[in-house]
């Protein structure tokens, strides 16, 4: 160990002997930490002790797998070391990435103040360069057979951007990819590739006219630019004396490039993760970079975490034995000094409602028993099986909520505040076309498909934003007059420097008549329309400008109000990883759909063990006899030894007594019937 610490700190205290060597240490070091044995912790530790020995924070990058994982370990570090000692650098790749954007913007051939765009607005962007290319015409099988050809077209140039592949390479590359595959006689859609080249060159430009990024630009050209651009590299290396890296098990290529060539001069490299909970190769995640980590530094120390602080021995037996049949692990053996607890129930249903119903009821009975509604998840395969859930919620009134369901800035009324926003922001530079088109007739202003294309024409002759050009354009006199109010309120608003984000949202949204058009509309959601607006209004509320609040929108890993009240919380398996629940219901493991049809059985079983090991006091698995046809249990099931499972519901008298985590400590000691008396007596 080199702490390099004449005195011992205090939060290293209560770290187990592995943990404090794994923060203690310096150079490379990759921490191998099994589920719940505290990887979080330590991660927070090793970076609170870089400060306490003498790092600068603001030279600590450190990058996590959400904004709110990001958000928790600063203020844990910020309780133990003060409010100055926050790391500068602390976020998801992508925000950090944008961040490296912001400052170098050239980079990406950006100009200051670009626009970020989400998922969404970017597939829009997609689709009219499609559509103008004539890509929806038979041009090439693989695209124009496929069910949504957007859709494909978008995950391959997401696949090139996640490759460092920058438009320009990507023809020399799609021929090397197609000749290595010939070579190797493996199959591959060239065709397909192929005539994702042009596609790929013409929206990379129309993005950059728009002065946008897409969420495969934030880490490609900051990446891509310190691998070709030495004296870029070595600005932004030497910024930071140490890079800390959560979740490395899920890193794509791009992002273990990013983090390699910031790390490269001094090999100050943290990593954490944990082979058995690699669960995103569908996304381009490779376990190869964790696995090679030590053959990449072979100065570096491996560190193993192996005490499990979360579960129950029944528990993490369980999910030892289902993971256990995973050939290609690198090996742990988890223990834990918890009570054995309780057996994993297994149920099975007649069907989806039963199933629905007969967890519902179950999660009310605890909560009669005194379980809080927080204390209980419901963690599903797919996405699909939370409809049955919130009706069956929703009939019984219990409290729940879906985490993890970015929706809320998807919503049609919160994107079109958004593009308000972000108009009235950069009213006279072109990069606001988009969100003009987005609002500019709702409410209707007489701005239909023709007088758009008379905007659009203008805008381009005068090259100006289309907000300018209703000013000189031919437009019927009605649109006309319409249009220069609009023209009015925006630039009012914008102008009007000394207001609050929120304030600014709030006048548009008046102003515009928008909020009106809502009020007067008689359709069921419009005061869940309204109450949205008003929860974007309370996020506005906390950000300086509108350029940050438009940034937080783009780049959110979760949704607004997901740990407010006592909820039940329901989520995919996938956005469960990381957290934690005394207990957790695990739905739908059918041998069809867990793992489903199209499932990497092996990564599906690491899921399997994720799902387990949320669990920290009960875990109940189900299945349907019926969903979609007749169906058996999942292997994964069978998979949990016996002796670790029971079958339906486990009641009072055949559960294990036990309360709490099973180790009550005695913090106060109970009042003796002398003490009663003299205090309550009389
Ligand atoms: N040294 C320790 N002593 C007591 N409790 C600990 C210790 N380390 C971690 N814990 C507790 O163990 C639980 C799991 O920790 P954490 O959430 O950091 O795990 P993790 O390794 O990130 O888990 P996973 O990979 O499964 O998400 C937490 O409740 C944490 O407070």
């Amino acid at each position: 160990m080199q702490t390099g610490l004449a005195t011992p700190l205090p939060f290293l205290a209560d770290l187990t002997v592995a943990q404090r060597d794994a923060a203690c240490q310096d150079g490379p070091v990759l921490v191998l930490a099994g589920a719940g044995t505290g990887k979080t912790k330590t991660l927070t530790a090793a970076i609170a002790r870089r400060i306490a020995s003498g790092v600068t924070p603001s030279r600590i990058l450190a990058v996590t797998f959400t904004n709110k994982a990001a958000r928790g370990m600063t203020e844990r570090i910020a309780a133990v070391l003060g409010e100055g000692a926050q790391p500068g650098w602390v976020g998801t790749f992508h925000g950090l990435g944008a961040r490296q954007l912001r400052i170098e913007p050239e980079a990406a051939h950006l100009r200051p103040g670009f626009d970020i765009m989400d998922a969404d607005d970017s597939r829009r962007l997609l689709k009219r360069v499609m559509k103008s290319m004539q890509i929806d015409a038979a041009i090439d099988e693989g695209i124009a057979t496929s069910r949504d050809p957007v859709k494909l077209m978008a995950k391959r140039i997401e696949t090139f951007k996640d490759n460092l592949i920058a438009p320009e390479d990507a023809a020399l590359r799609v021929e090397g990819l197609i000749g290595a595959a010939t070579r190797e006689r493996r199959p591959i859609d060239a065709a397909g590739f192929r005539a994702a080249v042009p596609v790929y060159i013409e929206y990379q430009r129309r993005l950059r006219e728009a002065n946008a990024a897409d969420f495969g630009d934030l880490l490609l050209w900051p990446a891509r630019t310190m691998q070709i651009d030495e004296a870029y590299r070595l600005r932004w290396a030497g910024r930071f004396d140490c890079v800390l890296a959560d979740e490395y098990q899920d890193v794509c290529y791009v992002q273990y490039a990013w983090l390699r060539l910031l790390s490269a001069d001094h090999h100050q490299i943290f990593a954490v993760g944990d082979d058995d909970q690699a669960i995103y190769s569908w996304r381009g995640s490779d376990l190869v970079y964790l696995r090679r980590f030590l053959k990449e530094y072979p100065d570096g120390k491996l560190i193993r975490l192996e005490e499990n602080f979360r579960s129950t021995a029944h528990i993490l037996d369980a999910a030892n034995g289902v993971i256990a049949h995973d050939a290609e692990r690198m090996g742990k053996t988890l223990f834990t000094r918890k009570p054995a607890g309780d057996p994993i129930e297994i149920l099975r249903f007649a069907d989806a409602g039963a199933e629905a119903n007969g967890i519902a009821d179950e999660i009310q009975r605890r909560h009669g028993e005194g379980i809080g509604w927080d204390d209980m998840a419901i963690l599903y395969r797919s996405n699909f099986l939370s409809r049955g859930f919130e009706e069956a919620m929703m009939r019984r009134r219990i409290p729940y909520v879906l985490v993890g369901d970015v929706g809320f800035y998807q919503r049609a009324e919160v994107k079109d505040a958004l593009a308000f926003l972000r108009i009235a922001t950069t009213p006279d530079d072109v990069q606001s076309d988009e969100a003009f088109r987005r609002v500019i007739n709702t409410p209707p202003r007489g701005f239909g498909p023709k007088a758009l294309d008379e905007l659009e024409a203008e805008a381009a002759f005068r090259q100006s934003s289309m907000l300018r050009a209703i000013e000189t354009a031919d437009l019927p006199a009605r649109c006309r007059g319409a249009g220069l109010k609009f023209v009015d309120l925006i630039r009012h608003v914008g102008q009007d420097t000394r207001s609050s984000v929120a304030d600014q949202i709030s006048a548009l949204l008046d102003g515009s008549g928008y909020r009106a058009m809502l009020r007067a509309s008689r359709a069921e959601t419009t005061e869940d329309r309204l109450e949205n607006l008003q929860e974007l209004l309370e996020i506005a509320g906390g950000f300086h400008t509108a350029r940050e609040l438009l940034d937080h929108a783009a780049l959110a890993t979760s949704g607004p109000g997901e740990d407010r009240g006592e909820r039940v919380k329901m989520m995919t398996l996938h956005k469960a990883k990381g957290l934690e629940f005394p207990h957790v219901f695990l739905p739908g493991w059918e041998a069809g759909a867990f793992p489903p049809p199209y499932g990497d059985v092996a990564e599906e079983r690491r899921l399997a063990y994720v799902a387990l090991t949320r669990g920290m006091r009960r875990v109940t698995v189900s299945h349907c006899e019926y969903r979609r046809g007749y169906e058996a249990p999942s292997l994964y099931v069978d998979d949990i030894p016996h002796g670790h499972k029971v079958s339906g519901w486990l009641r009072a008298n055949a559960r294990v007594k036990s309360m709490g985590s099973g180790q009550a400590k005695t913090i106060v000691s109970w009042p003796t019937d002398a003490e009663l008396v003299g205090r309550m007596g009389g």
